[in-house]
C-alpha cells in the first residue's frame, strides 16, 4: 500500500499556471483553439475561486468576447468560429464573472438561444441541429443569467429532460441514451434552475451517483470506469443539488484531487501523475470548492459560477 504523500492545495502555483496559458502557443493551444471560449471560462472561474481574478484584464477579455459574437446573437469558440450554444453560455458566464453583463445585448442573445428550441422542447447546439441535454443546460443557465427565461417554453424543455430519464434514475444525452455523469449533471442542474427537481428520484439517483466513488477515493463517470478529477464536479455537484453529498467519503475525494496536482509547475490533471490541463484544473478547484476546502471561494453547483457572482446577478439592489 503506497503511502500517498499528504499534500495541501498549491494555490499560488495554480494561479501562475493559469496565467502562463495565455502566452503559450503549443499543441494544446492549437488543438483547443475551437473551444478557446470554454478554456477562458475554465481558467477565469478558477482564478476567481482562488481570489486572483483581478490579476486578469477584464476589459481586454470582454472586448475579445464581443469580437466572437455573430450578427445572429450567438458566440463562437474563438475569433472567426461559427456560433454555438455552448460558447454562448461560456461568453455570458465570463461577462458575469467580471460584472460586465451590461456590455451584452441580452435580447439578441436570447433570440439566438430561443431559436434553437425544437417543438419537442429539446435544444440544438447550433444550426446543424445536433440534439443533446448538454444544450438544454447551456440554454437554461445562459437565459437565467440574462433574466430572459420567458423567451423559451420552460414546460416543454422540462418535459424533454423527463423523457431522457432512465430506469436507474440517471439521464442520457437524448431519450433512451445511457446514463452518464456528465449528462446527469446537465439535466439535474437544468431542472434545478427551472424549479423542476421534483421530477428527480433523489434517493435512486443519489445511490447511482455515490456508487461512482472508487476505493482510491476518486469518482468515475460510469460503472467500472477509472476515477477522473473532472467527475469530482459532474458527480459531486449533482449530489449537492440533490442534497445527498453526505453519501460519499468527502475526505478521500479531497485527497484524490490534491494528489492530482502538479506540485512543481502548478495545474491539476485528470488522474495522479498525468499531464495537467486547464479543464481539469478548473474542475479540480471546483470540486475542492464544493468540499468547502479552506481558502477557495464557494461555487454554485447549478450555475457553475462563484456564489458571490450568482448573488450579484439575482440579488443586486436596483438603486
Ligand atoms: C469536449 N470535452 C470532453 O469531451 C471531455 C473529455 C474528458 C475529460 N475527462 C474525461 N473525458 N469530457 C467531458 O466534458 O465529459 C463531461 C460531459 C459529457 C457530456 C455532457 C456533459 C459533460 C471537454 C473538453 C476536453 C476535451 C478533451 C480533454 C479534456 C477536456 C469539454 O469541453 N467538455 C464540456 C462538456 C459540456 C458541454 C456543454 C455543457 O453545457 C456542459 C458540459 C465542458 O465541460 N464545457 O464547459
Ligand atoms: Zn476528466
Amino acid at each position: 500500500m503506497s503511502v500517498e504523500k499528504m499534500t495541501t492545495f498549491q494555490l499560488e502555483k495554480h494561479v501562475d499556471y493559469i496565467k502562463s496559458l495565455d502566452k503559450k502557443a503549443d499543441f494544446d493551444s492549437v488543438v483547443m483553439e475551437h473551444l478557446r471560449m470554454s478554456g477562458a471560462y475554465w481558467g477565469l472561474t478558477a482564478m476567481d475561486m482562488m481570489h486572483s481574478l483581478d490579476d486578469m484584464d477584464g476589459d481586454e477579455i470582454a472586448a475579445w468576447i464581443l469580437k466572437c459574437q455573430h450578427d445572429c446573437g450567438g458566440f463562437g469558440g474563438n475569433l472567426g468560429h461559427d456560433p454555438h450554444i455552448l460558447y454562448t453560455l461560456n461568453a455570458v458566464q465570463i461577462l458575469a464573472l467580471f460584472d460586465k453583463l451590461d456590455v451584452a445585448d441580452a435580447d439578441k442573445i436570447a433570440n439566438y438561444i430561443s431559436g434553437l428550441q425544437k417543438d419537442d422542447g429539446s435544444f440544438a447546439g447550433d444550426e446543424w441541429g445536433e440534439i443533446d441535454t448538454r444544450f438544454t443546460y447551456a440554454a437554461v443557465n445562459c437565459l437565467s443569467i440574462l433574466k430572459r427565461m420567458h423567451t423559451i417554453n420552460v414546460q416543454k424543455a422540462t418535459d424533454f429532460l423527463v423523457r431522457c430519464r432512465n430506469f436507474d434514475g440517471g439521464f442520457g444525452c437524448t431519450p433512451g441514451g445511457e446514463s452518464h455523469a456528465g449528462q446527469i449533471f446537465c439535466c439535474v442542474a437544468a431542472l434545478a434552475i427551472m424549479g423542476a427537481l421534483h421530477h428527480v428520484d433523489k434517493d435512486l439517483l443519489g445511490w447511482w451517483l455515490c456508487e461512482r466513488q472508487v476505493k482510491a477515493g476518486g469518482l468515475n463517470g460510469r460503472p467500472e470506469k477509472l476515477p477522473d478529477v473532472c467527475y469530482s464536479w459532474w458527480v459531486l455537484s449533482s449530489l449537492v443539488i440533490l442534497d445527498r453529498a453526505h453519501w460519499i467519503n468527502k475526505e478521500k475525494l479531497k485527497d484524490f484531487i490534491l494528489n492530482c496536482q502538479d506540485q512543481d509547475r502548478g495545474g491539476i490533471s485528470d488522474a495522479p501523475d498525468d499531464a495537467v490541463d486547464v479543464f481539469h484544473t478548473f474542475f479540480g478547484v471546483a470540486g475542492l470548492s464544493l468540499l468547502e476546502y479552506p481558502g477557495i471561494k464557494s461555487i454554485d453547483p447549478a450555475y457553475a459560477l462563484p456564489v458571490h457572482v450568482v448573488d450579484r446577478i439575482f440579488f443586486r439592489q436596483k438603486c
